[in-house]
């Protein structure tokens, strides 16, 4: 993440609840991005915590931090998930350039790096292994295969699960926006077209059948799109801030007025 990106995502956590929700495990995705005042969701949001600066946490009502502890939905998974990993690097050790990414609630099989005849060997690997747990299941990416527990629970559960835990999902103009590249994302551009709570946006070049509502071209746009929604938050003029609450974030007046609610 370059830094002209993080100071922009900074600026939008300090004016709105924000969250990274990602595949990959959630101390790495901290790890890059570096900015405490963010929600972070790894392992396609089967690991949430909230951000570390006091006052815009999601406050319980007897005043504890309800994201202080990580929020885990397949916790119990853990050590099978330990043991998968141990599995498949054994299994695949074998193959040249392939590689297996610990995400702690989920393991990735890297083919990305093979000779294109190995990429079937990564994935039948993966495959003999998973077909021997009912409770786990594949999914695909770009040149990467995961196993996953047969959790009803992803990308666009997270996002529900963090807007009701902040106390927005009964707010009528509360508008959740959720930025994504990949088809794992489709889960959360799905769940807010289904929620009517906001909408996607997906980063692309090229044209692919998406549940989100916009489409951008790349990260730079994204960066554009996102300088703007500071400047709006910032302007006086338009009437609506969020506030952390003691029950959470909430909608209120402008400090100079304005047409938000009172
Ligand atoms: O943050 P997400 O959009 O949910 O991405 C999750 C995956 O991120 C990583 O994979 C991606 O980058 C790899 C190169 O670093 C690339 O090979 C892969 O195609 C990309 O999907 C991570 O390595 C995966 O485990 C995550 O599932």
């Amino acid at each position: 993440m370059s830094e002209e990106m993080r100071n922009v995502v900074r600026s939008v956590a300090r004016a709105f609840p924000t969250a990274i929700i990602s595949g990959r495990g959630r101390e790495k995705v901290e790890g890059f991005v570096k900015l405490k005042e963010l929600f972070y969701a790894g392992s396609h949001g089967m690991d949430i915590a909230g951000p570390r600066v006091e006052g815009t946490g999601c406050q319980n009502g007897n005043g504890t931090d309800a994201f202080q502890n990580a929020f885990q939905p397949a916790a119990h998974f853990r050590p099978l998930i330990d043991d998968i990993y141990e599995q498949l690097r054994e299994r695949l050790k074998g193959i040249p350039g392939s590689s297996v990414e610990h995400n702690n609630f989920c393991v990735s099989a890297h083919f990305r790096n093979c000779p294109g005849e190995a990429w079937q060997d990564v994935v039948s690997a993966v495959e003999d292994v998973v077909a021997m747990h009912d409770d786990l299941r594949m999914t695909r990416g770009r040149k990467v295969v995961e196993v996953r527990p047969k959790v009803d629970w992803h990308k666009g559960t997270a996002l529900r699960h963090l807007v009701e835990a902040l106390g927005l999902a009964q707010q009528p103009d509360v508008v959740a926006i959720y930025v994504g590249d990949d088809h794992t994302d489709e889960d959360a551009f799905r769940t807010l077209e289904e929620t009517q709570q906001g909408f996607g946006i997906l980063v692309s070049t090229r044209p692919k059948p998406t549940r989100a509502r916009f489409t951008v071209r790349d990260p730079a746009c994204v960066q554009a799109f996102l300088s703007r929604v500071v400047d709006w938050a910032q302007s006086p003029s338009n009437g609506w801030h969020v506030k952390p609450c003691c029950t959470g974030w909430s909608m209120g007046a402008a400090a100079g007025g304005g047409a938000g609610p009172r």
